[in-house]
């Protein structure tokens, strides 16, 4: 990889192109279970996912992505603590070089092995692209991994791998149901936020669950195979892709369970 391209995946180089990266409600953070406040009036979340609205799976340079078909309301986020009809765009990862590292929220200082992220976008705007604008535009739910057990649901995802081994490699990749994914308590901590990574727009309503699901140290060793770089460029090792906590900044965190 060039210096150019190592360079853009340094997060302490954001702010040159995007000073945002120091604004007032950057993610991810670090969650102070204790300092969050239980908010009686935060709803259950209402996951609804139809897995025809499967499409591709992508290595997109930073992570892997799995894309959803968003042109109806087939596969949504309600209730929690938003407001309207979020429609899932697109689910992803962050993880790192090793087992000790690789969340992008951490737990009074705990890092995970990894973080999921299913990117939704708030159907009263017109696409995920104005959504992304707007300070009510998305909603992710984030959920930890945590070495243990083999996890079956995550292997489906992990079988394709070899189809997206390079930067902008992409394959057919369908009837997947992301609520597998999912971890069987739904207890959650909600604060505002911003994409973690560029442009870090300040437009997500993040909702970062309690209970992690398992992941196997093997399959851990699997995402690691993945390549930030291109076929034809030198090998890079797709890992630590994920931005360190960033400044509370006075921010509420609320939690959906006491
Ligand atoms: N990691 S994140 O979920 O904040 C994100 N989604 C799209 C771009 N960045
Ligand atoms: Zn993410």
């Amino acid at each position: 990889a060039t210096s150019l391209s190592r360079d853009s995946r340094r997060p302490d180089k954001w702010a040159d192109n995007f000073p945002i990266a120091n604004g007032p409600r950057q993610s991810p953070i670090d969650i102070v279970p204790g300092d969050a406040s239980y908010d009686s009036g935060l709803k259950p979340l209402n996951l609804k996912y139809d897995p025809s609205t499967c499409l591709d799976i992508l290595n997109n340079g930073h992570s892997f992505q799995v894309t959803f078909a968003d042109d109806a309301n087939s596969s949504t986020l309600t209730d929690g603590p938003i407001s309207g009809i979020y429609r899932l765009k697109q689910f992803h990862f962050h993880w790192g070089a090793c087992d000790g590292k690789g969340s992008e929220h951490t737990v009074a200082g705990t890092k995970y092995p990894a973080e999921l992220h299913l990117v939704h976008w708030n159907t009263k705007y017109a696409s995920f692209g104005e959504a992304a604008s707007k300070s009510d535009g998305l909603a992710v739910v984030g959920v930890f991994l945590k070495i243990g057990d083999k996890n079956a649901n995550l292997q489906k995802l992990l079988d394709a791998f070899d189809a997206i081994k390079a930067k902008g490699k992409q394959t057919t990749f369908d009837n997947f149901d992301p609520a597998t994914l999912l971890p069987g308590c739904l207890d959650y901590w909600t604060y505002d936020g911003s994409l973690t990574t560029p442009p870090l727009l300040e437009s997500v309503t993040w909702i970062v669950c309690k209970e992690p699901i398992s992941v196997s140290p093997e399959q851990m060793a699997k995402f690691r195979c993945l390549l930030f770089s291109a076929e034809g460029e030198a090998e890079c090792c797709m890992v630590d892709n994920y931005r360190p906590p960033q400044p509370l900044k006075g921010r509420p965190v609320r939690a959906s369970f006491k």
